[in-house]
């Protein structure tokens, strides 16, 4: 079994814990908490042993009922490997600790390119990642963008993309974050930070992005153009997507033309905290003009499409598992989880 550490549990770190758990071949040893709050309930709930950042807060943590294991440096010192899921920027500030201890680490997309010796997303680059000693998972938008323009330049070869992306404002539980009625454009500069970063885990792919936020918590929306090498039929991209284990299509006969009704369906599906774990592409969105010229719209759930790739992540550095395919399907089986 893969001795999996988790230093930050909070929004990703939680959903991750839970997807280790669930899978045959890796265990939680520990997940780390800053301070009290509900998560660290949970932590309990769960049974991942706690620690703490700053031992100098154990009386705190014993107060409220939480055990504490130790402090962070023991956690590491237990794992085989550490997924990082502090927020942005502190990853790299985490990154000497690893190094020391010699610990393999998967950062997560709030952190630069550069923290880790890849930018990781399983499907494009899983093989690339084996066996190496860190990587960085890309954000939510990213990955979302790099799932649905691997598939077609697997299928018919991509000349160019451009991509905006409608991004919500914060998470459910981001009570400090707006906007509450704007449209910000952000970055109101063009491309924004995506196109760059897909470039991270895609570098052959011609793309601009543009991006802004939106007050929506749910999940992100894009909108996805790309002028395709090879002349196809919007039937032939819609059967490549069906064929994609982590693709799926909002279908017409469900009427879900929102993220609020996507999440609802989540909901009603069963997936844990709604996570939908797969790009949400809408079916009815999906066009092929003149043969060529390639648009959708796809919802992204921020907080849980990383979620398996950070699973993949991990058997990939630790190399137990050498076909991307089989790691793949492992997690989605693991998750419960067939594609929409
Ligand atoms: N929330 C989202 O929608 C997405 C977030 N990400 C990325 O995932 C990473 C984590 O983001 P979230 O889970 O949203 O953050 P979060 O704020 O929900 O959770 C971060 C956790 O780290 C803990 N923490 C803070 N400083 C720490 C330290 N020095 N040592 C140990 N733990 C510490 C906090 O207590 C908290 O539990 C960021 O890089 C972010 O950019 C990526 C995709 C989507
Ligand atoms: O929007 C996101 O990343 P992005 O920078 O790829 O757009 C993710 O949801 C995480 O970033 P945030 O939670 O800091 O907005």
């Amino acid at each position: 079994m893969i001795k999996v550490a988790i230093n930050g549990y909070g929004t990703i770190g939680k959903r991750v814990a839970d997807a280790v758990a669930a899978q045959p071949d890796m265990e939680v040893i520990g997940v780390s908490k800053t301070s009290v709050s509900a998560e660290a309930y949970i932590a309990k709930e769960r049974g991942f042993p706690l620690y703490i950042a700053d031992i100098e807060k154990r009386e705190s943590f014993e107060k409220a009922g939480i055990p504490v294991a130790g402090d962070v440096e023991e956690m590491i010192k237990k794992a085989d490997i550490v997924v990082d899921a502090t927020p942005g920027g502190v990853g790299a500030k985490n990154r000497p600790i690893y190094e020391l201890y010699k610990k393999k680490a998967i950062f997560q997309g709030g952190e630069d390119a550069d923290v880790a010796e890849i930018s990781f997303n399983a499907h494009a680059n899983y093989k690339e990642a084996i066996g190496k000693q860190s990587a960085r998972v890309v954000s939510c938008n990213t990955t979302g963008l790099v799932r649905v323009i691997h598939a077609l330049d697997q299928a018919f070869g991509v000349e160019k993309v451009r991509a905006v992306m409608v991004r919500r404002g914060g998470d459910p539980n981001d009570i400090k974050r707006g906007p509450i009625d704007a449209i910000v454009l952000n970055p109101v500069t063009i491309p924004s930070h995506h196109g760059p970063d897909v470039r991270t885990v895609l570098p052959h792919i011609n793309i601009v992005t543009l991006a802004m936020i939106v007050p929506t918590t749910f999940m992100h929306m894009h909108t996805v153009q790309a002028d395709l090498k090879k002349e196809t039929t919007r039937d032939a991209v819609l059967e490549v997507f069906r064929s994609h284990n982590r693709i799926g299509l909002v279908t017409k006969a469900t009427k879900i033309t929102s993220n609020a009704q996507l999440r609802e369906y989540t909901q009603d599906l069963g997936r844990p905290r709604t996570d939908l774990w797969e790009n949400g592409v809408f079916e009815d969105s999906v066009s092929v003009l003149d043969g060529k010229e390639f648009y959708c719209f796809q919802a992204i759930h921020q907080e849980a499409d990383v979620i398996p790739e950070n699973i993949d992540a991990i058997r990939a550095l630790m190399g137990t598992v050498n076909d991307p395919d089989e790691s793949i399907r492992m997690t989605n089986e693991a998750l419960g989880f067939v594609a929409i």
